[in-house]
């Protein structure tokens, strides 16, 4: 396949119905959770089936869970603690990176993480460090970062420990999943400044007590009892993050979208997409199970704070370049952190395109100007191809790098994307 894939243009409002496929966040917590229990199956309904999410199933494999693929779901018989050692491909995934690594500590035998280029320069500090202060011995060569090796020694005794968040929501999530697991439970405190993503730690929390551990929860403090995980059949919600191209593209053709199986409920930070699109100057109705979004033709500029759900910055700030005022995106340095430089890579593209971006400390200012033709780089990131193809619904001739890149999270996103704007 050519690494430059034409973006469909479209001239006419788009009037579409979609369904998304299941949540990433869902599917790797589930499979996480399943592999912790104490003992039955679990199951999982339309899980997502992604690059991110087989490199979940592969890792806990690897470490003694047994994993069964049918079409619709996926059954889960939990990990006995391992003794044999290990090696684990994170790929990009952080939740593989974050998650995982606590769990070869219940083992007793060396694990070793490692990753893409780009993994081996995403934080890594707070799973490290917050290991080693539970008294799992890590070995990084001082690195900090992938790859690196988790030295089980047959269980971890737990209570108390500090950890800085600030750069990853996912160091808290991750101990908070296998916290259960600990001898002595575990009393988790985070020390930095700022905590991002909270609707993630939320999902964390949420996904616990459905199965039975008891958790406490106060700001920046979390108490989890020892105890079993027990086995759940769970239906994996849509992706709702995922779902925001297809979102946007009804803001941006001044469209309507239906989107299927919108959750009443739900821990997902593409939710939001409920506020951001009323924030740009659309509208949001609820029919049923669907959510339908619409564009009223004006796309109005936004200030808007994504501190907690940073990951729908690239379609959000795809959607600002095409708004008639200015937009101010806050609260996310963290995205530096991500699949790639997301401050950098957005305004880089974007201005390549004859856009206006400029990167502040914690985010981008974004000015309305026309946008031409040109290619549009990914860096590997899904989000970035995301935000490209919502550029170009409006501007003719844009080439994104890469689309294969969505299989991340989305691996028929190419196919779908070309039937949507058909
Ligand atoms: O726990 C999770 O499933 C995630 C947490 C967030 O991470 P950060 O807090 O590192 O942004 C989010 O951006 C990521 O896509 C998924
Ligand atoms: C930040 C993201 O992913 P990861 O789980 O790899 O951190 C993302 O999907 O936007």
């Amino acid at each position: 396949m050519t690494p430059w894939w034409p973006a469909p243009h479209r001239e006419r409002p788009i009037d579409a119905e979609v369904v998304v496929p299941g949540s990433k966040s869902l599917t790797n917590r589930a499979l996480v959770l399943a592999a912790l229990a104490a003992r039955g199956t679990s199951r999982l309904h339309q899980p997502l089936v992604s690059r991110d999410t087989e490199l979940m199933a592969a890792a806990l494999e690897s470490l003694g869970a047994r994993i069964e693929r049918d079409a619709d779901s996926w059954t889960v018989h939990p990990l006995q603690p391992t003794t044999e050692p290990a090696t684990v491909d994170c790929g990009l995934a952080g939740t593989v990176m974050r998650f995982v690594p606590p769990v070869a500590a219940l083992g007793s035998a060396p694990v070793t993480f490692d990753g893409d280029p780009r993994a081996r320069e995403r934080p890594m500090a707070g799973t490290i460090a917050g290991l080693r202060a539970l008294g799992v011995k890590v070995e990084d060569e001082d690195r900090g970062t992938l790859p690196f090796t988790v030295m089980g020694e047959g269980g971890v005794t737990g209570g108390l420990v500090e950890v800085d968040a600030s750069s990853s929501s996912q160091f808290v999530s991750a101990l908070l999943l296998v916290g259960a697991r600990f001898r002595e439970g575990l009393d988790l405190r985070h020390t930095g400044a700022v905590l991002p993503s909270q609707p993630h730690i939320d999902m964390t929390v949420t996904e616990l007590r459905r199965r039975g551990v008891v958790v406490d929860s106060t700001p920046g403090r979390w108490t989890i009892q020892p105890g079993p995980i027990a086995p759940l059949d769970a239906t994996i919600e849509p992706d709702l993050s995922n779902a925001g191209g297809y979102v946007a593209a009804a803001l941006v053709t001044g469209g309507r979208v239906r989107v299927r199986y919108w959750p009443e409920e739900t821990d997902q930070a593409g939710d939001a997409w409920q506020r951001l699109v009323p924030a740009f100057g659309g509208e949001v109705h609820r029919d049923g199970d669907t959510l339908e979004f619409r564009g009223t033709g004006t796309l109005q500029g936004a200030d808007l704070d994504l501190h907690d759900v940073g990951e729908l910055t690239p379609v959000v700030a795809a959607i600002a370049a095409l708004a008639e005022g200015p937009t101010t995106l806050r609260g996310i340095a963290h995205l530096r952190g991500h699949e790639t430089d997301r401050l950098a890579a957005l305004a880089t593209e974007i201005n390549g395109l004859g856009g206006a971006v400029t990167e502040t400390d914690d985010g981008l200012h974004i000015d309305p100007r026309s946008l031409r033709a040109g290619r549009f780089h990914t860096y590997a990131d899904h989000r970035m191809a995301h935000a490209g193809v919502v550029l170009g619904l409006r501007v003719p001739g844009i080439e994104i790098e890469d689309i294969a890149t969505t299989a991340k999270t989305y691996p028929t996103f190419a196919r779908d994307w070309t039937e949507f704007t058909r």
